[in-house]
This record gives structure tokens, sequence and C-alpha cells, in this order.
């Protein structure tokens, strides 16, 4: 049985140090088994058990502050996926173009998003799936301000499988996902089928949204 090595979990000090390492994969992508040592985990998200979940998860990724040690939205954005994807348990299905979009929420007066969506497949917990995301923003430099301002990285959990989750920590599906067209325009673009638990199939949000903030562009983040 390999050990859960997730600074996320391990270590009070990860991403406040700037070295979060990429986790080891298993194995080659898509050839694993879904078996108890690929970091599935209990529901505290401790330690590994047997017959863990498959879910597939679609994750939103935004980015409007370039930074010195990282780069700029894209590179960030690259980066925040190479992380996400070298997660022990968690293997990259497909990643979306890159959108440029308008500011929505409460701070408008703020730089243009860089987003994109990145759907995953994984069998550890999704209480685990967030700490890693938020050990990935904290890795890329993100500093909380203000609510909905300015930041190097965000990653949201827009959806895991048909599930419902409310939780202090974690709500799924994202509660305002269904409002925002830099989610669920990309999302669309890598899952033409896709449907919002509590909303219906995404194409029809999308039709009846005004979509004219989000504009693709020809900016590359590739899976690993
Ligand atoms: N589905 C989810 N995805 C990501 N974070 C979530 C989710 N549900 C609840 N949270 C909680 O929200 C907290 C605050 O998230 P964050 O600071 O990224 O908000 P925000 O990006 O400013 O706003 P928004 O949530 O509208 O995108 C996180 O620490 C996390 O515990
Ligand atoms: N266009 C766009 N607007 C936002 C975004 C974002 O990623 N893109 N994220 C926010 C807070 O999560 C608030 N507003």
């Amino acid at each position: 049985m390999r050990t859960v090595t997730d600074p996320a979990l391990t270590d009070p000090d990860a991403g406040r140090s700037g070295h979060l390492a990429p986790e080891p994969t298993s194995g080659p992508r898509g050839t694993r088994p879904d078996v108890s040592d690929a970091a599935g985990t209990d529901s505290t998200g401790g330690s590994p058990r047997l017959g863990s979940v498959r879910r597939q998860v679609v994750l939103s990724l935004g980015s409007n502050v370039a930074d010195s040690v990282h780069g700029d939205c894209v590179q960030i954005l690259q980066q925040a996926v190479d992380l996400l994807v070298a997660t022990a348990g968690v293997d990259g299905v497909n990643v979306s173009s890159v959108y440029r979009t308008t500011p929505v929420g409460p701070v408008t007066d703020q730089p243009d998003f860089h987003n994109l969506v990145l759907v995953v497949e994984t069998d550890v917990t999704p209480q685990r799936l967030l700490e890693r995301a938020n050990a990935v923003e904290q890795e890329l430099g993100r500093v909380r301000t203000i609510d909905g301002g300015p930041r190097t990285i965000d990653v949201d959990i827009v959806a895991i499988s048909d599930e419902v989750i409310d939780t202090a920590t974690l709500t799924v599906p994202h509660p305002r996902a269904h409002e925002r067209a830099f989610v669920l325009v990309p999302w669309l673009e890598v899952d033409p089928q896709a449907s919002l638990v509590g909303h219906g199939p995404v194409c029809r949000i999308v039709d009846q949204m005004d979509v004219s903030g989000v504009v693709r562009t020809d900016e590359k983040v590739t899976l690993p």
C-alpha cells in the first residue's frame, strides 16, 4: 500500500513555502486500476481504503493577475493544470480552450480573466480534492484579499459526477456555476452533453445567457 504524501494533508506549511511538489501518479493515464492505493481515502480524507469510488470532476480555473515568479495568466493556468493532474489518484480527462472573460460578480473594476475548465477522473474524496486545489492556489501565489477580487489563480470545483454536497467547506455543484458563462461555455466545449445537477443540460442554460463577455482565445493549455 502506498502512503498518501499530499503536503496539503501532512504539512501545515504546504504552499506557504512555495515548494508544492507535483505528486507522482501511479501509472500511465487510463491504465491504473481503481484500487485502494490510488489515494482513495475514507470520508475524512485520511487513510487509503479499499473500494474507493471513481468520480468525474469538473474544475473551473481562473487567473487575472500575472506574477514575476509564475509568469503570465496562461502560464499560471498551465502550472495549475499540471499540479492538479500530478495529484496521486487524479487523471486528466480533458481541458478546454483558454477564454478571455469579462469580470463578473461584486468586483467588476479589475483586469479581464483567463478561464478554462479542466475535467478529471479521480478516486480521491471531494474534501481531499478541495484541499489539493487550495494547496495549488497557495503554491501559485494566491493571496486572499477581497471576495471576488483579482487573483493569480482560483480553482473551483464545479461538479462531481451527479453528487450534491453541502458541508461547511464544500458546496457541490458550485452554487454560482449555473450563472457563470465563464464556467459553462468552456465546460460545454469539452462536454456538449454536460448537465448541471439541479439546473439541467448546460447547453440549455448557455442558450439563455449573455455569453458576450466570454471569448475563446488561441492560447493553449494542455494536459501533461
Ligand atoms: N465547490 C467549491 N469549490 C471551491 N471552493 C468551495 C466550493 N464550495 C465551497 N468552497 C469554499 O469556498 C471557500 C472560498 O473560496 P474562494 O476564496 O475561492 O471564493 P471566491 O473564488 O472568491 O468566490 P467564488 O466561490 O464565487 O468563486 C473555499 O475556501 C472553500 O472552502
Ligand atoms: N470572468 C470572471 N469573473 C470572475 C471570476 C472568474 O474566474 N472569471 N472569478 C470570480 C471569483 O471566483 C469572480 N469573477
